[in-house]
């Protein structure tokens, strides 16, 4: 588990992380979810004790990084920086973390096979794709078998196949009951991904929620000529609705109850349509007012 209280971070005079609580649990695969400079790097940083917080603090297994006895044991991280020498081997690399971390040589062989380096474990990483690069990266952060993994836009660059490998294996290492935290400014890549969303725009968390709930629910868009009729109506049904500049918005029915309640009562319906807002959409909505650089013409 991972629990952050009031945590700020100040770079200058640039508030990265502003008073943010969160708490990351085991057993789901927790979706760290925001616009470019919005925060995320900085946060995990912050966890791993890269960089020192301006106040507020963060706990991981309930102890700040820097008390962990045997923090590769603990947590397991992949930033996005590629921190290993390009001139060794994934093996060399892999076996030199263990040996610095008491961790027994054979789980090596164990982790190139999880990522799949193995047959490429003695050539020097300097030759690596990028995809192969991440898998080392992954390999190296499962070393010590932590419950806790973090990784920072993880699929960055990586072709569909190397995406669709790293969501399997993130939401396997969340099924074995494991704390798994996962940055992406990809709404559609959380989307498959994450079962919890912890939501950042400028340094503030503006929602931490099962994944489930942060879509708006389904409904069904109407257009009448006669819309205050058609709201009488619908509100004696006791449906839920919200009325806008043009049309009613009706929750939890279909196209075909509100086509015939509409005839029933003889009120022309000139348009109904469902509507499935995307996460994309629900998104993009709440961090309208908090992303850092607009386009030209956004
Ligand atoms: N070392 C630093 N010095 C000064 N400012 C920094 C530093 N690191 C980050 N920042 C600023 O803090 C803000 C948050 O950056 P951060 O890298 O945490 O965002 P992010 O959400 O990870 O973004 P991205 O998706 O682009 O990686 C940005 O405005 C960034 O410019």
């Amino acid at each position: 588990m991972i629990s952050a209280s009031g945590l700020t971070k100040v770079y200058g005079g640039k508030t990265a992380l502003d008073h943010a609580d969160f708490t990351v649990r085991p057993g789901v695969v927790t979706g760290f979810l925001g616009p470019n400079g919005s925060g995320k790097s900085t946060a995990m940083r912050l966890i791993l004790n890269l960089d020192r917080a301006t106040s507020g603090s963060v706990t991981v297994n309930g102890r700040p990084y820097r008390d962990l006895p045997a923090p590769l044991r603990e947590v397991g991280a992949l930033l996005e920086a590629k921190a290993w020498h390009g001139g060794r081997s994934a093996y060399n690399h892999l076996r030199f973390l263990a040996g610095t971390n008491g961790i027994p040589r054979r789980r090596v062989r164990e982790v190139l096979d999880v990522v799949g380096l193995h047959d490429v474990a003695a050539k020097r990483a300097k030759g690596y794709s990028l995809g192969m690069g991440q898998r080392l990266g992954i390999a190296a952060a499962l070393l010590g078998d932590p419950a806790i993994l973090m990784f920072d836009e993880p699929v960055n660059g990586l072709d569909p196949e190397g995406i669709l490998w790293i969501r399997r294996l993130m939401q396997s290492l969340a099924a074995e009951g494991r704390t798994v935290f996962v940055s992406s400014h990809l709404m559609s890549e959380m989307a498959l991904t994450a079962g919890h969303l912890i939501v950042i725009g400028r340094g503030r968390i503006l929602a931490d929620t099962p994944m489930a709930d942060f879509v708006p629910a389904s409904h069904v868009r109407v257009r009448s000529p006669d819309l205050a009729a058609l709201a009488r109506a619908v509100a004696a049904e006791n449906w839920r609705a919200r009325t806008t500049a043009d049309a009613l918005l009706v929750y939890g029915v279909t196209p075909a109850d509100l086509g015939d309640l509409a005839y029933r009562h003889g009120i022309r319906v000139h348009e109904l349509s469902p509507v499935h807002p995307s996460l994309e959409e629900a998104f993009m909505r709440l961090t309208a007012e908090s992303v850092e650089f607009h386009g030209i013409d956004g």
